[in-house]
């Protein structure tokens, strides 16, 4: 893996920095874009008077199957990482149901072996089809297949999502599922959904920013504790009357017959948590698989058959059992600058950690050199981050440029959470708040990295806070009864930034003849910056050589 010092591009005599502002778009329109809205003078000077381009950040640039799938930060942060593009979990899973090689594996026989043994099978995962931790369609054809393997009683635990479709569209989901489950249900194939609960509420934390979420989901799914109602869609119906959330901040809910809960989880039966995507799969995967577990208590663990839809963390092999193989990314530009003695640094608050660490480096939670990378994780606030929209961009900042000025790290990496967790609460001023605070930090990392002779480059994963309401189909903004705009809490199709900071006569250009440029183009960028030709295989560098 020896990387070709560059005849074209000098290295950089600085720190090459890699600023991601996560969720941070460019829409073509003005209504509902938090980001132009933002009072941000110092991006807006950054995007003006520096080379920049806009990178395609979602659909089939990032792997996904169609040009209709956002992007998100895995897919984002994979192409970044690779330097090209894989087919990404949700592509992998349908083509492996649609060729039917899922029902191959022995993952799926094993868990059908268990199921036909007498125990139950369960499905648990995010009910939606937004198609960027799991779709709907996985889980409907896995319950059909599984009748049709002659499994007798299956029990469904769903997610309700509200983030990556719209805020307040569960029972659209819900309801014609329960149609659904009453044409397969039959004297020999028992089905019926046993629990569930918003996806920010219970099960889905990631990079344990948050185990009590994770402890509130096994007590509703596995011990089936919690409020009882007669079907999903009361509980639904019943906590909206009580308090004002969306979906994702739904509590959990059992459902229960004459008091006695539809489906606990017990030894003997089969558990598929159906996510493809890892970040929020793996403290669950972990409850359920690890004999030694101190997150919480789980009272006595059930001998379950576990499996994921796919194994989410390459490095630790989590879970063992897993239905669909995971993208084999490799070479990774992590894993390049470690085998060539190149010093890295990665920071990010815990929403994010994981993002420039595991998601960049292929879904791998270790390190390739740990003498020569250094990965910083500042503790991220546990609230509703509309009220706290500043989250921890000046702490975040504050560390980094120590790490910059150093002069210990050639190549560093950053993302900050903002634009992107707080687009997600579909709160249009807290957006525009948490878009002033970070240009704020650009106004003081910039500067730090310059004058150190270094090279920014300012980019996005994918859009999220640059469109906050909700359209319909003709593209007019969306309305309630009360004449307010709806909000919208998923991420975008639009492209995003890419602006190249650096100091006079830097002895290189942007290319103009990318027309078609996404995020897997800035792996190749960055190893010219540093003075090394990218590897044949990478999508071309967006510089050229003056
Ligand atoms: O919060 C998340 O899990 C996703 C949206 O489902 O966002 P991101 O891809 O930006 O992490
Ligand atoms: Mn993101
Ligand atoms: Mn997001």
């Amino acid at each position: 893996m020896k990387l070709a010092k560059s005849s074209r591009f000098p290295a950089c005599p600085g720190p090459v920095v890699t600023i991601v502002l996560d969720g941070v778009g460019i829409s073509p329109r003005e209504d509902g874009d938090a980001v132009k809205a933002a009072r941000t003078p110092n991006l807006d000077r950054y995007m003006a008077s520096y080379p920049m381009t806009k990178l395609l950040a979602h659909g089939t640039a990032v792997g996904m199957p169609s040009d209709e799938d956002m992007g998100n930060s895995e897919v984002g942060h994979n192409a970044f990482g690779a330097g090209r593009v894989f087919a990404q979990g949700a592509k992998l899973v349908a083509e492996s149901i649609s060729s039917g090689h899922l029902w191959q594996g022995h993952a799926w026989h094993e868990v059908v072996a268990t199921a036909k043994q007498g125990g139950t099978l369960h499905f648990l995962g995010l009910f939606s089809d937004g198609n960027v931790h799991s779709h709907i369609d996985h889980l409907k054809a896995m319950i059909e297949q599984a009748k049709q393997e002659g499994v007798a009683k299956v029990r469904l635990h769903i997610l309700l999502d509200g983030r990556d479709v719209g805020e307040t569209s569960a029972l659209d989901y819900v309801d014609p599922f329960e149609a659904y489950l009453n044409g397969l249900r039959s004297p020999e194939f028992d089905v019926a959904i046993a629990s569930g609960g918003g996806r920010m509420q219970i099960t889905m934390d990631r990079y344990e920013a948050d185990w009590s979420m994770v402890k509130r989901g096994w007590d509703i799914h596995v011990l089936g504790l919690g409020r009882q109602f007669a079907s999903a869609h009361e509980a639904i119906e019943t906590f909206r009357s009580e308090a004002n959330v969306i979906d994702q901040d739904l509590p959990g809910f059992v459902i229960a017959k004459d008091g006695k809960p539809l489906g606990t989880i017990v030894d003997g039966d089969a558990v598929v948590f159906f996510n493809f995507r890892g970040d929020r799969a793996i403290e669950i995967s972990r409850a359920f698989t690890e004999a030694q577990f101190s997150p919480f208590e789980r009272g006595p663990l059930p001998k379950v058959t576990y499996a994921g839809m796919m194994q989410y963390d390459g490095d630790t092999k989590l879970p063992p059992r897993f239905l669909v193989e995971p993208p084999t990314i490799d070479r990774t530009l992590g894993e390049y600058l470690a085998k060539n003695g190149i010093t890295q640094y990665a920071i990010s608050e815990t929403q994010k950690f994981g993002h420039v660490t595991y998601f960049w480096n292929g879904n791998r939670s270790g390190k390739f050199d740990e003498a020569l990378e250094t990965y910083v994780e500042i503790p991220s606030d546990v609230v509703p981050f509309e009220q706290r929209p500043w989250m921890k961009c000046a702490e975040i900042t504050d560390t980094l440029i120590a790490a910059v000025r150093s002069g210990k790290y050639r190549y560093l990496r950053v993302n900050y959470a903002n634009g992107d967790m707080v687009g997600h609460t579909g709160n249009f001023e807290a957006a525009v708040t948490a878009m002033q605070g970070l240009d704020l930090q650009l106004a003081r990392l910039i500067p730090v990295i310059l004058e150190m002779n270094g090279t920014a480059i300012i980019t996005a994963d994918h859009g999220n806070a640059d469109e906050m309401y909700e359209l319909d189909k003709k593209g007019n903004v969306t309305r309630n009864a009360e004449g307010r705009t709806k909000a919208k809490t998923s991420h975008t199709l639009n492209p995003v930034p890419f602006v190249l900071v650096s100091g006079e006569n830097p002895g290189f250009k942007l290319r103009q003849d990318l027309p078609k440029a996404g995020l897997s183009n800035v792996a190749a960028t960055i190893l010219n910056l540093l003075g090394f030709d990218a590897p044949e295989d990478y999508d071309p560098s967006l510089i050229e050589a003056n």
